[in-house]
């Protein structure tokens, strides 16, 4: 069973060989990660011609060779010809982290299905036993975690920075956390209102806790 985490890739370079539909599925996921990408290939699809052409990916238009993974933090092998993804994971050095499109026994990692809303990641894997089945699921999360939790998790960033600052005890802290937690007050929506109006029950419990002792 693989172990689950989500890799900070800002600034990091990423090789993608090939350029084709899967190779396309992968580069956009690695752009919203802040990669910094390479793609070789010799034939593109347009809309990576496209993000070529805008800077966003460097395009090495080409056939692999092993000296295009020079400095690649996480390399994805994506061409359609078998023989030249394993010769991918020939080149690949150690520590470095490859996926193979073609064949999941040889990946170091599996991609996973994701649904995103602002800071929230919800990824789901099969392992490899039905991308399918993955992509219903991401379906299916996406339908029950619409985009109104974009808002709500980026309120949460900034109500955790405030109650870290303002909130001094943890038992406190974990009280506050929990009633942001509750579904009952994303669906209220009065967020801010209602943080303002716990953050000073707390201050008022511990002035009270004071005068006690
Ligand atoms: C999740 C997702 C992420 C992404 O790619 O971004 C992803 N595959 C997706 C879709 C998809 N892939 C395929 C189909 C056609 C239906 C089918 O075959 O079932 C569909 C469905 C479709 O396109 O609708 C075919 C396929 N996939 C792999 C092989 C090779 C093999 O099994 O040997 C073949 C056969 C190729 C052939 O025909 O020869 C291998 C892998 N695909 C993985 C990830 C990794 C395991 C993830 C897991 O199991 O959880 C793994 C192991 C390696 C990797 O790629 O990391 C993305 C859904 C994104 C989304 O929609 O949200
Ligand atoms: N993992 C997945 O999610 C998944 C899903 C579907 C298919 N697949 C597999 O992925 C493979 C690729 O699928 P696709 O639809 O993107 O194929 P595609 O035919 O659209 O693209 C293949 C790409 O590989 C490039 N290429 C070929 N030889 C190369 C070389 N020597 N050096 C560099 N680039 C080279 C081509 O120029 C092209 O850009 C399929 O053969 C299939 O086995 C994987």
């Amino acid at each position: 069973m693989g172990y689950p985490v989500i890799l900070h890739l800002r600034g990091r370079r990423a090789v993608v060989v090939g350029g084709g539909k899967v190779a396309a599925r992968k580069i956009h996921g690695l752009l919203e990660a802040g990669a910094e990408i390479v793609m070789i290939a010799p034939e593109a699809e347009p809309e990576l011609q496209a993000l070529a052409a805008g800077g966003m990916i460097v395009w090495k238009k080409k056939r692999f060779d092993p000296d295009d993974l020079a400095e690649a933090f996480l390399v994805i092998a994506a061409t359609n010809d078998r023989k030249v993804n394993e010769a991918v994971t020939q080149a690949a050095a150690p520590g470095q982290l490859v996926n193979v499109v073609d064949d999941p026994e040889r990946c170091d990692f599996h991609v996973p299905a994701v649904v995103r809303r602002g800071p929230l990641t919800i990824a789901v894997s099969t392992g490899g036993a039905s991308p399918a089945v993955a992509r219903r699921i991401r379906r299916e999360l996406e339908e029950k975690y619409g985009e109104e939790y974009r808002l709500y998790l980026e309120f949460l960033q900034r109500a955790r920075g405030i109650v870290l600052r303002e909130v001094e005890d943890a038992e406190g802290r974990k009280r506050l956390f929990q009633a942001l937690a509750a579904d009952s007050f994303r669906q209220r929506g009065r967020w801010d209102e209602e943080l303002a109006q716990l953050l000073a029950n707390e201050k008022e419990r511990n002035g009270e806790r004071g005068k006690e002792q």
